[in-house]
């Protein structure tokens, strides 16, 4: 791959072809170019009660009155270009910050849960989080009417023949990065053989949204490899990759719809749903600008096997309980075998294309070697251990589901390394059911990388599970099989939740309840949890892992995650946002559910009283050891009961001399004060049981 930062100028790549003029009569300059009260008359039609303007859609309001504002004192002003350069500075600030809800005192660490803390720690601390905490109300309005179903209703609704255009545009999202089973890609494709135009693939980078979004370096490599190869695939299709890059996210839609579909003589867009409450906005907004400018946007339901809204209660209402959630969803999969349907490969474009003057250029896109802020020095080592590709994805499928576990697959290496013992008694995933509790080896499949990048997709994935019970999905706790398959609908679980409730994704707790549960702000135990070095074997090599790896086992998520929250008793958003920063497999549906589970907050939480033992759950994960003994090296001469509690388990100038932490909270003691904590929201214990 070139040597490429990508600009935050937002003329950078995306003008790579000169723009043609927009045919219909809503340029933007006659939008610009609007009265005040044409504009005010807007901001009233989109806040007509039951259509409250979105983030998006109140930017756009914004812009035009500001644009209005400044036409009005052009005349009395000229500006300086260190003025306009700040100017620009300050806007470009307050417009993300414009996306984000107001922190509200009382909910969040700042103003709730470090009520009793003083100085600039808490400051430093809540900031961390800060703008991603929306108010009680803010959250309980969105939930009223969620997103998804304002985009559900746009799609059913008011959809016009669009003219035919000269190209038709799949936009790629950094969820479906695959060519196999790509929904919005095989119906793109469809419609450019009916109209018989051209069918351009669209990638829109966006280095601000990747920032506010934590997005971690690994993850956005990931992305970075798996494109090319997407790029290289596409191309023997005869089909561009087309690539654009705007540092504003707010401003997405607006260039899309203004700039480049025009530029691309597009008139229809398609796209796969994504289900986080910012993405569903940006696409509601990206359907409206649509229809404002001629342009047929189709946002289609492609991510999960089972789209959110499909499996109700008798009653007819959403389920947020997993286990009769999950009878539901195998039962309708068995009898609705149509949501197993696959989408074929799209036809590719006529090979005519590349001598095309208006789109030859765009094969010349190239996908940058890194996005300046998310450099990922580690890069070769983490391909190795990640490899990309839609067929590495397939392979590890394959090992997953027809050979046997391997200890050292725990380590830094291949999960492709040649070694691995075919067998189908034996396989991993027949041994899933005890095997998914243990860390020290390659015990799960590995694809959760792949499938929160859409690098493989959930159909594709349950495909290959029914073929070994000869098409019947097997689903319940008595196989391996069965057990996986109950693990993979966890993925299309928290994703019905996070459509039906986005409170989720806007940093609130499920159970509001718990919203005002005190936490400590202790800056250095948040630090040592990160770089792994609390004392407590089974938490620091998970935490090393996932410095090294961008990974860690599932078990291990939940021993760690719940150290943070009910040891340490820090706030589960702070962890939730550096799981984010560091997974390559970082997902909000499947992160935040996880968070919100081990903080006792979610759907389906583990009840607040039943608190993990750090060291009985090391002892059952990893009962040799190999995996601590790898991860935290200062322990690799360690034996016995030692390598899980080296503290208590050694004569104390022994342990000294390992260069190893004491634990940096007393189990019996922090046990206390996380069950006082949660049986009187909003108040602290006294001191004697403070850390
Ligand atoms: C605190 C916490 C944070 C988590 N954060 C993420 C995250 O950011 N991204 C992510 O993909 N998973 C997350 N998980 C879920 C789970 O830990 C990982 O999906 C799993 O460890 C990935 O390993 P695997 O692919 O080998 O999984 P397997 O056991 O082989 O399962 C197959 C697939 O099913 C899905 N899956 C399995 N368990 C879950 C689950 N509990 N929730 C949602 N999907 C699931 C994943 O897509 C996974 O790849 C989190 C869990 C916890 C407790």
């Amino acid at each position: 791959m070139p040597q490429l930062t990508l600009f935050s100028d937002p003329n950078s790549k995306s003008l790579a072809l000169s723009p043609k003029k927009p045919t219909t009569s809503h340029s933007t300059s006659t939008s610009r170019n609007n009265s005040g009260s044409a504009v005010a008359a807007r901001k009233a039609a989109y806040t007509k009660k039951g259509d409250e303007p979105n983030l998006w859609e109140l930017h756009h309001i914004q812009e035009d009155m500001a644009a209005i504002s400044k036409k009005r004192h052009a005349k009395d002003e000229v500006e300086s270009p260190s003025k306009r350069k700040k100017q620009q500075t300050d806007e470009g600030e307050k417009e993300e910050m414009k996306g984000q809800p107001e922190l509200k005192r009382g909910h969040s660490p700042e103003g709730g849960g470090a009520a009793g803390e003083k100085g600039s720690k808490k400051k430093k601390n809540a900031y961390e989080i800060k703008g991603k905490i929306a108010t009680e109300e803010d959250a309980a309005r969105t939930d009223e009417d969620p997103p998804m179903n304002q985009l559900e209703r746009l799609m059913e609704n008011g959809h016009k023949d669009e003219e035919q255009g000269d190209s038709v545009v799949y936009w790629m999202r950094m969820e479906d990065l695959r060519i196999e089973d790509n929904t919005a890609l095989y119906q793109a494709s469809k419609k450019a053989k009916e109209f018989g135009v051209p069918l351009i693939a669209l990638f829109v980078f966006s280095p601000g949204d990747y920032k506010i979004h934590d997005r971690s370096n690994k993850k956005i490599d990931f992305i970075l490899r798996n494109l090319s190869v997407l790029r290289t695939e596409l191309h023997k299709l005869n089909i561009p990759l087309h690539v654009a890059s705007y540092d504003k996210r707010l401003q997405i839609p607006r260039r899309v719809i203004t700039e480049i579909l025009p530029a691309l003589g597009a008139k229809h867009l398609f796209v796969n749903i994504e289900y986080e409450v910012d993405e569903l906005r940006r696409d509601i907004a990206t359907v409206k600008l649509g229809r404002e400018k001629g342009v047929d946007v189709q946002c289609l339901h492609d991510r999960l096997v089972v789209p959110p809204g499909k499996i109700k209660s008798q009653q007819g209402k959403p389920m947020s309980v997993f286990s009769p959630w999950q009878r539901a969803w195998a039962k309708l999969l068995n009898e609705q075998p149509k949501y197993f349907k696959m989408s074929p490969i799209p036809q590719g474009n006529d090979e005519s294309i590349k001598s095309n003057d208006q789109f030859s250029k765009l094969f010349d896109d190239e996908i940058p070697d890194h996005i300046e802020g998310f450099e990922c020095p580690e890069s070769e080592k983490v391909s190795e251990v990640w490899p990309e590709g839609t067929d590495k994805a397939k392979e590890l499928l394959y090992r997953f589901l027809h050979t046997k576990p391997r200890q050292s697959q725990f380590q830094l290496v291949s999960p492709l390394n040649p070694g691995a013992e075919e067998s189908e008694k034996d396989s991993r995933v027949n041994q899933y059911q005890n095997g998914r509790n243990l860390v020290d080896g390659d015990n799960s499949s590995r694809l959760s990388p792949y499938l929160a990048a859409g690098v493989i997709s959930g159909r594709m994935v349950l495909d290959e599970a029914k073929k070994l019970r000869k098409g019947k999905l097997e689903s319940g706790r008595d196989t391996g099989i069965g057990m996986w398959v109950m693990e993979v609908s966890w993925r299309d679980f928290y994703n019905h939740v996070m459509a039906t409730w986005p409170r989720v994704s806007m940093g609130r707790p499920f159970l509001e309840k718990f919203a005002d549960v005190q936490w400590e702000t202790n800056e250095e135990h948040l630090q040592r949890w990160k770089d792994g070095t609390t004392g407590y074997p089974i938490v620091d090599a998970a935490m090393r892992a996932c410095k090294a790896r961008g990974w860690m086992e599932n078990r291990v998520r939940m021993v760690a995650a719940s150290f943070l929250v009910k040891s340490l008793m820090i706030d589960w958003r702070l962890g939730e946002k550096y799981f984010m920063e560091s997974f390559i497999d970082g997902d909000l549906a499947a992160n935040n559910g996880g968070w919100q589970w081990t903080a006792s907050t979610g759907t389906d939480p583990q009840p607040f009283f039943r608190i993990f033992n750090t060291i009985t759950q090391s002892e059952k994960c990893d009962p040799t050891g190999a995996y601590i003994r790898y991860w935290v090296p200062e322990l690799k001469n360690l034996k016995g009961k030692a390598i899980h509690d080296p503290y208590h388990h050694m004569p104390s100038n022994e342990f000294k001399k390992l260069g190893y932490p004491e634990p940096i909270v007393d189990h019996k003691k922090s046990r206390e004060r996380a069950l006082f904590r949660y049986k009187n929201v909003g108040e602290k214990e006294n001191d004697d049981l403070a850390d």
